[in-house]
């Protein structure tokens, strides 16, 4: 018996083509060895060429999930992903004062790699305004980190303002994924008025649904490991690079990881 596994508490949507959402957040700690747990906010009919169709969960049964988690196993960490209405927002928002949630790591996903909107329009502000403050740390990818700042992002300096704009008004530490710039793959932490960057070759890979989730759960997986923010950052950006060299190529649209890739 192991009485000193970590365990990690996901709060997203489901991806019926297992390489986002839910599916890619318990694939991918397992593969770091913690123990995974989910709350799901929406069923998600979506595949690699797009997103079909969602199907919220109400606010109360999203309020009973987290209940039934916390009451029983507490989780060392959280990772929030697809939150795609204000009530649902503002339950979670609650559950985690109550519980006293620590370590956690919010996703604001807003639109798939497909193009497909995961979030209804009236969700940002509830989004900025309640459960962003909550986070150890954010990690919006460009086009989020576009919308949260209001800046347009096209350089590594551009990143940086963003960044800058974001954690102030958050008051948390910022991620800002450099993974849809065209020349470069790295990801700026702007964390307590202090800039680190983490740096990777860009990989030509086409097979990139996912990596946001994939990214996001290997920060808390390490953060409920016990590592700090950065060091949790930089080996979860590590997994993220191996799992894009493996070049695993599934479907007929941008593909799924491989989140197995270093358990072989
Ligand atoms: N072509 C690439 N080569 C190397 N690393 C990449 C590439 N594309 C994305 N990444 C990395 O993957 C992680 C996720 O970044 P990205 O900016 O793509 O986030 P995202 O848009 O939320 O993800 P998704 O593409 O799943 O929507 C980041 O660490 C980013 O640097
Ligand atoms: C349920 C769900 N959650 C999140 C994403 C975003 O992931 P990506 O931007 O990698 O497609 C997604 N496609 N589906």
């Amino acid at each position: 018996m192991s009485k000193n596994m970590k365990t990690v508490l996901t709060i997203a949507g489901s991806d019926s083509s297992g390489g986002a959402g839910i599916q890619a957040d318990l694939k991918t700690m397992m593969a770091h060895k913690v123990y995974g747990m989910s709350v799901i906010t929406a069923l998600t009919a979506q595949n690699t060429t797009g997103v079909a169709g969602i199907m919220e969960v109400t606010p109360e049964f999203v309020a009973q999930q987290l209940d039934c988690v916390f009451q029983d196993i507490r989780p060392d960490a959280v990772k929030i992903g697809m939150v795609s209405n204000a009530e649902i927002i503002k339950v979670i928002t609650e559950k985690l004062v109550e519980y006293k949630a620590e370590n956690i790591v919010v996703d604001p996903v807003m639109v798939a790699t497909s193009g497909s909107s995961l979030m209804q329009d009236d969700a940002s502000q509830a989004l900025r305004t309640l459960l962003l403050p909550l986070a150890d740390v954010i990690t919006p990818n460009v086009p989020e980190g576009e919308v949260l700042s209001g800046l347009k992002i096209e350089t590594k300096a551009d990143m940086l303002e963003a960044a800058d704009r974001i954690a102030s008004a958050a008051g948390t530490s910022v991620l800002l994924k450099g993974g849809h710039l065209k020349d470069s793959a790295d990801d700026l932490l702007f964390m307590d008025g202090k800039v680190s960057w983490f740096e990777s070759e860009r990989i030509e890979n086409p097979n990139t649904h996912g990596t946001g989730c994939t990214l996001s759960s290997a920060i808390a997986a390490n953060l409920a490991l016990g590592h700090g923010l950065e060091e949790s950052i930089s080996k979860a950006k590590a997994y993220i690079t191996g799992a894009l060299h493996d070049g695993m190529d599934l479907g007929k649209g941008s593909g799924p990881l491989n989140h197995a890739y270093r358990i072989n």
